[in-house]
């Protein structure tokens, strides 16, 4: 394999051709120890995920956290797991998010293709299939509204990483953050809404869970609490609710260093002491639900809010691959389109 080794197999049409690939987190591509143990080295060996020196870092990540996370992350994967597809909901919901938006492209000629930040399909391989299409201009979609160095930025990297091995390179064309574009806050709302509305309870509150970042990466100048400042203004604004009736919180701590708050568990865990028993939980950083939204806040946050004397809990469905999902992904790429069709 020699440096510029990738080649289209077809050549670009006279009047060029654009392509769209949407890039998502990653996911492991099968349970038990091995499969989970890869694709944690690979997202924690990401210095844009953990910022530590790696001569710290990678001793730590290779003895103590690969000797015993794959377990405890491989059993809440598997309560997760979807068996007849044998894949993780992640993967399933970014294919069908992909596959939802060739169909509305289809007509002008548009491929689209799906990628992983980690793991498989990769970036790379997503991006070949674009060019192989023909493609000389790509429309990027990181599929996180929020911006963080450490989902939207990495996701941007290994596009362009996958184009240092070009000959060729097609011309690139990154969709911003979406934090508060109104079509955006239009699918949030209308999914709350129908989700609230077929409960069989009135919830006191309705907690948004944000993923959170280390509290430091924030003071060194990552803006992401500020994009989910942005969208929690503007869904509450939708929803005509106060700020009490839609608390902002921060879940998914990872480590001993201090993350971004509140924290979730706590803040839901302290609610029925307040006399709230009755809550709704929605995670809109999520695009699509995935272990972080179906175990750690559908499992683990029912619990600890149940044993704390709560009575009811539901979880609000992230966007997946619905129709207002599918709207909203087709509208920010054909932003990005303009001029390109
Ligand atoms: C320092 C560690 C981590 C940072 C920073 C981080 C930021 C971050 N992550 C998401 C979205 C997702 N994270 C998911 C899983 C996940 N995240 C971390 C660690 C950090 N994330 C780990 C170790 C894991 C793996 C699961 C586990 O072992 O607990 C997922 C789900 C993946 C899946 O397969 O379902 C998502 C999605 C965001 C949006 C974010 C910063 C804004
Ligand atoms: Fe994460
Ligand atoms: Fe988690």
């Amino acid at each position: 394999m020699s440096f510029l080794y990738r080649t289209p197999s077809q050549p670009v049409p006279e009047q060029g051709r654009a392509g769209v690939l949407l890039v998502n987190l990653g996911t492991p591509d099968a349970l038990g120890y091995r499969a989970v143990r890869r694709y944690l080295l690979e997202f924690l060996s990401d210095r844009r995920v953990i910022e530590a020196s790696p001569f710290i870092w990678q001793p730590i990540l290779r003895g103590i956290v690969l000797a015993t996370r794959p377990f405890t992350s491989g059993a809440n994967y598997a309560r997760i797991w979807d068996r007849t597809r044998d894949e993780s909901p992640l993967r399933t919901h970014t294919r069908g998010q992909a596959e939802g938006l060739a169909a509305r492209l289809k007509d002008e000629g548009v491929p689209v293709e799906w990628g992983m930040r980690y793991g498989n399909p990769s970036v790379a391989a997503a991006m070949d299939r674009l060019m192989d299409a023909g493609c000389d201009r790509i429309v990027v979609l990181p599929l996180y509204p929020q911006y963080s160095a450490t989902t939207t930025a990495t996701a941007n990297d290994q596009v362009f990483r996958a184009l240092m091995e070009l000959r060729r390179q097609p011309a690139i064309r990154t969709v911003p953050p979406f934090p508060d574009d109104a079509r955006y806050i239009d699918a949030l709302s209308k999914s709350i809404r129908t989700s609230l509305s077929a409960l069989p309870f009135r919830p006191q509150r309705l907690v948004a869970s944000f993923h959170g970042i280390p509290k430091a990466y924030v003071e060194k100048g990552d803006s992401y609490p500020q994009d989910c400042e942005r969208t929690i203004t503007a869904l509450r604004q939708s929803l005509d609710l106060r700020e009490e009736q839609m608390p902002l919180t921060y879940q998914s701590r990872f480590g001993p260093t201090e993350w971004i708050q509140p924290y979730t568990a706590p803040f839901v865990a302290g609610l029925p002491a307040e006399g709230i028993t009755r809550i709704a939980v929605v995670m809109p950083g999520f695009m699509t639900d995935c272990i972080e939204t179906l175990d750690e806040i559908g499992r683990e946050l029912r619990e600890e809010f149940m044993h704390a004397g709560g009575e009811e809990f539901a979880l609000v469905p992230c966007l997946n691959a619905s129709p207002e999902a599918i709207d909203l992904i087709e509208a920010l790429s054909r932003d990005s389109l303009a001029g390109w069709l």
